[in-house]
């Protein structure tokens, strides 16, 4: 009974949410009890327990009354496991994912390739615990493959990049390291463990990309909160964790961020941050050196593994193969991934189900594109980073005119600070106005929000005032639709900046009508007609 109540509001839910937002949020929600005056349920941690408290609570509550027809329902939300029982919970959900409808062709997992030696299944036993925190500095081998010549490995050794992660090492049969049991990682006792082979681990981590130097903002709020959970608790509930957003929004600075933090909580923790491009060009490498088994171990080995840009996968299927199975033995493992794209992972073409549906098991998080106190608040901190004196009223007209993305908003800092110093001016609106008449004046080329309601309201013949009413039928909501979705594309406000916009709705309003009409377009001729002909209008 308990569960089937559950179950109604669960459907219900599921219709009033975007799907990001119901799998993110309501989906790992598990009932303990359901009586039609009480539904109490249990939240994986703290972190979800809090955040659908503040966001969602009065929303389910909602629908649980009219369910029941009981106005004085209350719902209850705790915290269901302590976190290593809720590591345990999920390596057996990984073992068996659950069915969801969407993912049905799912193939079933499995931790082994056809080349690599199984991938044993163990509990989180000490010896287990133990190998996720090797000592990092130990020298450390490797077995080279049986039909490697020694020119081979010198070959490999020397055309690797500095930058890369995976760099093969002289043959060692078997090296004693120092082991720190992870439990204790500041009055650490070491202890000898024997490890098998090996490699060397070289993070890539930039250490000025860390969570203090991260400003936050609502943009960005909840990618912050859900990097810090992971740098408090690795391999934890959030595995992997997703990061998606435009460019320049902060995804690599906030992956960076999680692994300065885990090392500077354990310095011996293998760490490895790459770009997909450069896991692609290792594997490459390592098929034509036949090198591939320690190509696995590598990757195997680590206690987080950071990738970047992963939608750079898409189409390089041996690639995405490869991934695969690290992806999955790591989870098993208990080892951290992070991963960023440019998009919601459902949404990288040329990328496998499996691999996308796999993606979204952990916690996918967006960053948005700051809005204007943000960016004012992001210039104070480079500004002072670079020890620079900028005026409250020079960050605002700045913040107020480059709004794309936190990347450019810093370049254009750079440029000023530049010109600051070749000419041993202060800075101030008016000299950063002359700083960057150019980029400033491609700025004012931009279109606006208020510009794109004129245009749509003109086309569909109906008024702006409707664009921005409550009104909800069809010839007004769809048109609003459209405006919202032109002004993400053609404008660098943020998601929240465009709803404020239109009559001071929600942003994940802006985003089902991005959603809506990109998918309409895709199956309505006459959607994507009008769609065209203001793309056109707008930017001729
Ligand atoms: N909230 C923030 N606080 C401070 N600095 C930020 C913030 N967001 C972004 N930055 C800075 O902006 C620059 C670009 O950020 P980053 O490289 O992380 O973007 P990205 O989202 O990974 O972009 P891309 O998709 O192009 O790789 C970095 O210098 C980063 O430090």
């Amino acid at each position: 009974m308990s569960e089937a109540l559950w179950q109604r509001c669960l459907q219900e839910l599921q219709e009033a949410f975007p799907a990001q937002q119901f799998n993110t949020w309501i989906r790992p929600l598990r009932c303990a009890e359901s009586q039609s005056d009480q539904l109490v349920l249990l939240a994986p941690n703290r972190f979800v327990k809090d955040w659908v408290s503040d966001k969602y609570l009065q929303h389910i509550r909602q629908i649980f009354v009219d369910i029941t027809q009981n106005v004085s329902a209350e719902v209850l939300i705790e915290i269901s496991q302590q976190p290593s029982a809720a590591l345990a919970a999920r390596v057996a959900t990984r073992i068996t994912p659950p069915v969801r409808a969407q993912e049905t062709d799912v193939e079933p997992l499995s931790f082994q390739t056809p080349a690599a030696p199984p991938v044993p299944s163990q509990p989180l036993t000490e010896s287990r615990v133990t190998d996720v925190y090797p000592a990092q500095e130990s020298v450390t081998a490797l077995n080279p493959p049986p039909q490697q010549s020694p020119e081979d490995w010198t070959q490999l050794r020397q055309s690797e990049p500095s930058n890369s992660s995976f760099a093969l090492l002289e043959a060692e049969p078997q090296l004693e390291l120092e082991m720190a049991p992870v439990e204790d990682t500041r009055r650490r006792k070491p202890r000898k463990v024997d490890v098998e082979g090996g490699v060397k681990h070289q993070s890539n981590l930039n250490p000025a990309f860390t969570f203090q130097a991260f400003v936050q903002g609502k943009s960005n709020q909840l990618a912050l909160a859900a990097a810090q959970q992971v740098a408090d608790n690795p391999g934890g509930g959030y595995n992997p964790l997703f990061i998606y957003g435009g460019v320049g929004l902060g995804k690599t600075h906030l992956m960076h961020a999680v692994g300065c933090e885990m090392l500077r909580r354990n310095p011996n923790a293998k760490i490895v941050y790459l770009h997909s491009e450069r896991f692609v060009a290792d594997m490459v490498k390592a098929l034509q050196l036949n090198a591939i088994n320690d190509f696995k171990r590598y990757y195997r080995s680590v206690d987080a593994l950071l990738i970047d840009d992963i939608q750079f996968f898409a189409g390089k299927e041996r690639s995405q193969e490869e991934f695969f199975h690290t992806f999955n033995a790591l989870l098993e493992g208990g080892q951290q991934l992070i991963l960023t794209s440019d998009r919601y992972p459902k949404e990288i073409t040329g990328v496998e189900e499996r691999l996308k549906s796999r993606f979204g098991w952990g916690l996918t998080v967006p960053i948005e594109p700051p809005e204007l106190e943000t960016r004012v608040a992001i210039l104070m901190k480079k500004a002072e980073e670079a020890r620079i004196r900028l005026p409250d009223d020079a960050a605002f007209f700045l913040a107020q005119k480059i709004r794309s993305n936190v990347r450019e908003l810093e370049g254009a800092l750079k440029r000023v600070i530049a010109n600051a110093h070749f000419t041993g001016n202060s800075i101030t609106t008016p000299f950063i106005k002359e700083s960057l008449k150019d980029l400033l004046a491609l700025q004012d080329k931009q279109v606006s929000i208020d510009n794109i309601q004129r245009v749509v309201a003109d086309y569909y013949k109906i008024k702006i005032a409707d664009l921005l009413s409550k009104r909800r039928s069809r010839s007004v909501a769809r048109p609003r639709q459209v405006a919202m979705s032109l002004s993400k594309e053609l404008t660098n406000h943020s998601l929240p900046e465009i709803g404020s916009a239109f009559g001071g709705r929600d942003h994940t309003t802006v985003l089902h009508a991005c959603r809506k009409i990109k998918s309409l377009r895709e199956t309505e001729a006459d959607i994507a007609e009008d769609y065209k002909n203001l793309l056109r209008h707008l930017t001729a």
